[in-house]
């Protein structure tokens, strides 16, 4: 994780508000109004003690009681107004940031997303995106009502005597500034560690429901939950930890409120002594004094809590500030399939190299096969005529045009790729197949069904092409699984077919069908990676690849 500082997390997060800024302002001045006439409902209080004793400061009973109801009603109503427009804004911006995470996600992928761990990317853009409300709703806000009430509050005692607004000035800051400065810089590590202890106890609980029957099978199962319980107390020492910090936040903020009210008790008590004020600036400076708070407490009771939002906020622009290893290209050339090749490329994924002045040509219309041990980079040149990566140097050209020059989609329209395991997603058979083609007739897809040899299959299940992948689940056996991938790269219809290991699941029959349907497409280009030999026997062309070379 990058390191930032809480500042910039701010900066960055509260530069998103932009756009909302006008509901911001009406949230800060309802917040302000009814943090105001919630004080002056105690302030009032005291006018109207001072009137029974006998010191009238230019107000009546009736006025004041009168006043009183309407601060009453109208603080609710504010109150309830500030936490609409905060709320508001929170989850308009929880939508637009998880818009955001989603553009940088589809940019990332596939080769960025290929390394990060999926359960630690699910809890950023689920939980860590949710905990940002905090900020949007709770934060900013609260902090500038605070600055404006406690500046107004520090004008009304400065009125009094400018010792009393000293007093009141340093009470804020201490409550409102320093001690949540003090509490987040002292809960920060813990707030990190606990949203990245969370990331990863997801990522366990994945790997660990993905790998059950690994688990089951090698009585893995106890080491398993140990790990689990084991990151579970960890997670619960920082939580406990955390709470304790917000404890003695609370104590500690509790006891500064009390200390405060008594120095002002103390300040304007020698200030009536020495007879710079009356006794009326006494009793409303310490009821001032008592009932103002609310707002600087509002700020001091984020202190720990924040430090968890700092921290989802930091790994969320992670993923907002990563760059892609290919940027899409949006502006060039479309391209008619006339055939590709690839011409001294070198490539490593980090520091290893796995192609080392690779060069290969597709010719239109042929079936070129790539052969080579396990590890060799087979996969590696289908991904790279994909432009998943960037070639280290060298060219891949396609049609005769660099590919780093071809409009994106372009190129995905030109490629069918089918990579070794067929996601399905919980959707039925026939949607399933639809995606290589939405606007697909239910003909064409039977029509590709029968070329990948899984038409029988499916029409033998009790709902046909309705059928619901998710109620089959792993039921699927790998060799269905897939047929239903290369059924999709049929229906795909491009020229070129990228095809990792199509066959590596199926009977020798199967094989032969599918075999038969790709030699009867006419026009179609197939680069074919594969182990079995009896698949190879198709390849017009066969290229070998060994430690990275091609020999
Ligand atoms: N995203 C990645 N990051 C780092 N290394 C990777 C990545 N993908 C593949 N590799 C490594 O690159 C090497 C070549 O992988 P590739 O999948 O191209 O081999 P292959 O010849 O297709 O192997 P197989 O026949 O087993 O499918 C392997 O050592 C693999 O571990």
């Amino acid at each position: 994780m990058k390191k930032r500082s809480s500042l910039q997390i701010m900066a960055r997060l509260t530069g998103l508000v932009r756009p909302l800024a006008f509901v911001m302002l009406g949230a800060v001045i309802m917040g302000v109004a009814g943090f105001l006439s919630a004080i002056f409902i105690t302030v009032f209080g005291g006018y109207a003690v001072l009137d029974v004793l006998g010191i009238n400061r230019g107000i009546s009973l009736t006025t004041i009681f009168i006043s009183v109801c309407i601060f009453a009603v109208v603080r609710g109503i504010l109150r309830y107004a500030e936490q609409a427009c905060n709320h508001y804004i929170a989850f308009r911006l929880l939508a637009l940031i998880r818009d955001k995470v989603f553009g940088a996600l589809r940019r990332l992928a596939p080769a960025k997303l290929e390394c990060r761990d999926k359960g630690n990317l699910i809890s950023i853009i689920t939980s860590d995106i949710e905990l940002l409300e905090v900020f949007y709703a709770h934060t900013i806000s609260p902090c500038c009502i605070a600055l404006i009430v406690s500046g107004i509050m520090t004008a009304f005692l400065s009125g009094i005597h400018v010792l009393l607004g000293v007093t009141a000035a340093a009470a804020y800051l201490i409550v409102g500034v320093l001690i949540p400065f003090i509490i987040s810089r002292r809960s920060r590590e813990k707030g990190e560690a606990f949203r990245s202890e969370f990331g990863e106890m997801n990522a366990c609980f994945m790997d660990s429901m993905r790998g059950l029957r690994e688990i089951i099978q090698y009585g893995f199962g106890e080491k398993r939950l140990d790990d689990i319980n084991s990151r579970s107390d960890k997670m619960s020492g920082i939580e406990s930890e955390m709470k304790k910090t917000a404890g003695t936040n609370s104590a500690v903020t509790g006891q500064i409120i009390l200390v405060f009210t008594v120095i002002m008790l103390a300040v304007s008590a020698i200030l009536y002594q020495k007879g710079s004020i009356g006794f009326d600036g006494v009793l409303l400076s310490v009821i001032t004094m008592a009932s103002s708070f609310g707002p600087v407490l509002a700020v001091a009771n984020l202190g720990s809590g924040l430090s968890q939002t700092m921290a989802a906020g930091s790994r969320v622009l992670d993923i907002l500030d990563d760059t892609p290893e290919v940027r899409e290209n949006i502006s060039g050339a479309q391209i008619e399939f006339e055939g590709a090749g690839l011409k001294n490329v070198h490539f490593s994924y980090g520091d290893e190299e796995i192609l080392k002045d690779v060069s290969l040509e597709v010719k239109k219309g042929t079936i070129t096969g790539i052969v080579g041990k396990s590890g060799s980079g087979k996969s590696t040149i289908l991904k790279l005529l994909m432009r998943f990566w960037n070639t280290g140097s060298g060219e891949i050209h396609i049609s005769g045009k660099d590919i780093r020059e071809i409009l994106t989609t372009s190129l995905r329209e030109n490629e069918g790729y089918m990579t070794q395991e067929t996601q399905l997603f919980h959707d039925s058979i026939e949607n399933n197949i639809r995606i290589a083609k939405r606007d697909a007739t239910r003909e064409e897809i039977v029509e590709a069904c029968r070329k990948a040899s899984v038409h029988e299959f499916i029409s033998s299940l009790p709902n046909g092409y309705e059928t619901e992948v998710g109620e089959l689940g792993s039921t699927l056996s790998g060799g269905e699984r897939q047929r239903l991938g290369l059924a999709r790269a049929f229906l795909h219809n491009a020229p070129l077919f990228l095809l990792d290991e199509p066959t590596s699941n199926l009977d020798s029959l199967n094989e032969a069908i599918i075999l038969k349907a790709l030699r009867g497409e006419k026009d179609r280009t197939v680069v074919l990676v594969s182990h079995r030999p009896s698949t190879m026997r198709i390849a017009d062309t066969t290229y070998a690849m060994e430690n990275g070379r091609m020999s």
